[in-house]
């Protein structure tokens, strides 16, 4: 839906037309769960997965059709999506890294001709640097976007959609700081080979507000801001920030993750994605809605339950909070 706001408090050139609507798409079930070093059983995801759903996920990234030996965690993808309970218009897109992934994955939904399938989506991810792709994909930017394109051609043959990602759009852990037009070229390329829309990520969380800003103004030079996503990892806390700026630069669609979950195996050092808990809690006051409406009590249950199930305390500032506002109030309600 879109409508033509005026933001006055921006000053009048701002006036613009923008889509009301914040799209989530929740990545948990994938990058908040590819860097653990314990085994996740196939049910404790599924569960993950249907329960996010159940409160108003619309889209759900659902595990990675990738190298085991690279990344072991996601191995059960193909029995977690076989397994999930498929909600009509929820995507659960899945990660793809080359033809062997898309080739795991098609045969998969040859085996269960069901309707709905068990995914409509795949995701395909490079970088901007040399050295952040090296180190994820075995090779360079240019030769994995060369892999890629016959990928996504053959993905699109069979009816998928595809979403792209470009990683270390800031900062690179392996070659620094990162240059913005080499982001607008690689997501350019992405789109050009059928990509809806492109995930712009802060891999290693340490981008600010004005970074960003400048990043997308770059980006935003060839590709139009409705196919753009923002994907902020946390690790100096300024992850909840950089969506507001995405979203004040006219992106529409965040990338977050439940219980601020995550990491990416290739980024030492990173923290999780921003907090699906709270970027509901921000978003709530502010002039968009959230697609699916989810029920923010419901995904601080989500965020809780999983941390635990992980044997770890849950990272969301809101959930946090949430949780002992409730404690509060439950230790306050007089006795019968
Ligand atoms: C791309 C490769 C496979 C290249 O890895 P490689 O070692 O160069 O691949 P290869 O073609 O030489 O194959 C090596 C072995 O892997 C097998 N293989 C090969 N492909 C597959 C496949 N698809 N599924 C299952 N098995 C596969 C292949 O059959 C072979 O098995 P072997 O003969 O040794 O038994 C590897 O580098 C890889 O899997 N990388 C994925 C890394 C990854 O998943 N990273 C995390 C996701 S990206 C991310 O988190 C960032 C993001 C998206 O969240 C955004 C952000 O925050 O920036």
């Amino acid at each position: 839906m879109f409508r033509t706001i005026s933001r006055r408090s921006l000053g009048r050139r701002h006036y613009a037309t923008v889509r009301d609507i914040v799209n989530i798409v929740e990545v948990g079930p994938r990058d908040g769960l590819q860097n653990e070093k314990g085994v996740i059983p196939v049910d404790v995801k599924v569960e993950l997965i249907d329960r996010l759903a159940d409160a108003g996920m619309q889209t759900i990234e659902a595990g990675s059709f990738v190298s085991p030996k690279w990344v072991p965690q996601m191995a059960g993808t193909s029995d977690v999506i076989s397994q999930m309970k498929r909600i009509a218009g929820v995507h659960y897109p899945v990660l793809v890294p080359n033809q062997k992934g898309l080739d795991n994955l098609t045969n998969l939904l040859k085996e269960h001709p069901i309707s709905p399938p068990l995914t409509d989506e795949i995701s395909i991810f490079t970088a901007a640097t040399d050295a952040f792709t090296r180190a994820n994909l075995n090779t360079t930017t240019k030769e994995s976007l060369e892999r890629l394109a016959p990928v996504a051609r053959s993905a699109l043959d069979h009816g998928l959609r595809v979403r792209g990602y470009v990683s270390v759009v800031i900062a690179c852990p392996y070659s620094g700081l990162v240059d913005y037009v080499r982001v607008r070229e690689v997501a350019k390329e992405l789109v050009e080979m059928g990509c809806y829309e492109v995930s712009l990520g802060d891999t290693v969380g340490m981008g600010t507000p004005t970074q960003v800003a400048e990043m997308l103004e770059e980006v935003k030079k060839t590709i139009p801001v409705e196919q753009l996503a923002g994907h902020f990892h946390d690790t100096y806390g300024t992850a909840i920030a950089n969506v507001f700026t995405a979203l004040s630069h006219g992106v529409r669609t965040i990338d977050s993750s439940v219980g601020g979950l995550g990491g990416c195996p290739y980024s030492p050092g990173a923290t999780g994605n921003v907090a699906t808990e709270d970027v509901l809690y921000a978003l709530q006051t502010s002039p968009y809605s959230v697609a699916g409406n989810p029920d923010l009590d419901e995904i601080v249950n989500i965020g809780w339950w999983i941390s635990e199930k992980l044997g770890r305390e849950c990272v969301s500032r809101a959930g946090r909070a949430i949780r002992s506002k409730r404690d509060r109030a439950e230790k306050e309600r007089p006795k019968l």
